[in-house]
């Protein structure tokens, strides 16, 4: 397996005492990350929170952090990621954030250090956006949403 890529982490002053996002079993994907709240935060029913990590991550370029919602508080509560996954950029150089939302019946209370998203580092491909007067035709053409059938 080649080398893995290596993603510094300054943790921020209110993250101190908490995990770092760490691997749960030998093939994970992703990597839990937890709440840097200082008092438990409540999310109503539909309302959205931007949650802090207290992390800031120095991730080599060529990769991105994507920020994925817990299938258990999805299944259990509702509670998802809204802009699932959200792109941490490998020159973004703030506080890594989760943008939460209870799409639940009930109130759902994020506690200091819990476990509310996880991060997977993914490999990024660039490519050259060019103006061009033609694209090139094909044999599906122009046909859009629901063109080849239901
Ligand atoms: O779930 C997320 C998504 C993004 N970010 C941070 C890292 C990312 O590099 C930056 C900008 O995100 P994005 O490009 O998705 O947001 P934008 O609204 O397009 O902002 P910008 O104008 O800064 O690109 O915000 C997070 O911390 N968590």
């Amino acid at each position: 397996m080649s080398a893995l890529p290596r993603i510094g982490i300054r943790r921020l002053p209110h993250a101190e005492g908490l995990d770092l996002p760490a691997y749960q079993s030998a093939g994970a994907a992703g990597a839990d990350i937890r709440a840097a709240v200082h008092e438990p935060l409540v999310l109503a029913p539909l309302a959205r929170a931007l949650v802090p990590t207290g992390l800031v991550m120095d991730i080599p370029e060529g990769w991105e952090v994507q920020v994925r919602p817990r299938s258990g508080l999805a299944a259990r509560h509702g509670v998802t990621v809204l802009n699932s996954p959200g792109t941490v950029d490998s020159d973004y150089r703030g506080e890594v954030m989760a943008i939460l939302v209870n799409f639940g019946s009930e109130p759902f209370t994020v506690a200091r250090g819990e476990r509310i998203a996880q991060i997977v580092v993914a490999p990024v491909s660039q490519a050259l956006f060019q103006a061009v007067d033609e694209v090139s035709a094909s044999e599906r053409g122009a046909g859009g949403f629901g063109s080849t059938g239901r």
